[in-house]
């Protein structure tokens, strides 16, 4: 569990953490988004101790990150995939972090087969392509078997299949219990990963709530219809009658406020054809634009 109190981050005249308190959850993967400048890294570096806070604190299972005896045994992070010096091979790179954290040598080979790595374990780290660079980086945070794991957009760089892999690995994670948290800027990846979001804006908490939640608050959810006389079919279902909105759109309209069922019966009743009819779900990225937008515009009036 990592739980952050009040965390506060200055530097100069930029708030990039303000009076953050929040709680991460084991056994779920909790999704960790913000617009860029949001204050997501600073946040997770704080957490990891490479950030001190100006105020405030970031606790891991109750204890500061610095505090815990063998920190990579209980915390493993990957924030900067690129951070590994280049002239190193893979192998060398966490053989050195196993020996100084006191974690078996046998443990390298086991991460380097579960990333993939294995093949490429000789090679040196400047040759690796940023996708083999992210791999290593997820090798180094699971090198102490840690109970919670802390990824900066993990999928950066990484082809379809290792999209689906980190994503499977994480789920996997989460559900042997342990703690994840997870930033990405891909929306419709991050919907399929998470299922608890923490959302921030300007440094500042936003959102806390489960991914089905956040995703069903959004107003996004609307009825599609299409059909040969668009312009009567928009007059009779906006006709205010059901509290229903239309907005009409090049080739179909987009109905709030009603049901599919509803806007079918009155087509029906009055003879219209209808060639699409179709209810749309809102998406984590609707949802989280309408979120951001709305602290955007409100930011901008009180500045
Ligand atoms: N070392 C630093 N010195 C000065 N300002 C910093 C420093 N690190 C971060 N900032 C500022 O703090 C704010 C938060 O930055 P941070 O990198 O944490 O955001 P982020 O949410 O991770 O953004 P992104 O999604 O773009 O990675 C930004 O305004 C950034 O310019």
């Amino acid at each position: 569990m990592i739980e952050l109190t009040s965390l506060t981050k200055r530097y100069g005249s930029t708030m990039a953490v303000d009076e953050l308190s929040c709680t991460v959850h084991s056994g779920l993967v909790t999704g960790f988004l913000g617009p860029n400048g949001a204050g997501k890294s600073t946040t997770m570096r704080m957490i990891l101790g490479l950030d001190h806070p100006t105020r405030g604190e970031a606790r891991i299972d109750g204890k500061p990150y610095a505090e815990h005896r063998h920190p990579l045994r209980k915390v493993g992070a990957l924030l900067d995939a690129r951070a590994v010096h280049g002239g190193r091979k893979a192998r060398d790179h966490l053989l050195c972090l196993a020996q100084s954290n006191g974690i078996a040598s046998s443990r390298v080979e086991e991460v380097l087969d579960l990333v993939g790595l294995a093949e490429v374990a000789r090679r040196r780290v400047g040759g690796f392509s940023l996708g083999m660079s992210q791999r290593l980086g997820i090798a180094a945070a699971m090198l102490g078997d840690p109970e919670i794991l802390i990824f900066d957009e993990p999928v950066n760089g990484l082809d379809p299949e290792g999209i689906l892999w980190i994503r499977t690995l994480m789920r996997d994670l989460a559900a042997e219990g342990r703690t994840v948290l997870v930033s990405s800027h891909l929306m419709s990846e991050m919907a399929q990963t998470a299922d608890h979001l923490i959302v921030i804006g300007r440094g500042r908490l936003i959102a806390d709530t489960r991914m089905d939640t956040f995703i069903g608050g959004s107003s996004q959810r609307y009825v599609r219809v299409r059909g040969p006389r668009l312009a009567r079919l928009a007059e009779l279902l906006g006709d205010g009658r059901d509290g229903a909105r239309v907005e009409r759109h090049d080739d179909h309209l987009r109905v709030t406020g009603t049901t599919a069922a509803a806007v079918g019966e009155s087509a029906s009743a009055a003879g219209l054809t209808l060639h699409e009819l179709a209810t749309v779900e809102p998406t984590l990225e609707a949802a989280y634009m309408e979120l951001t937008q709305d602290i955007t515009e409100f930011a901008g009036v009180t500045a």
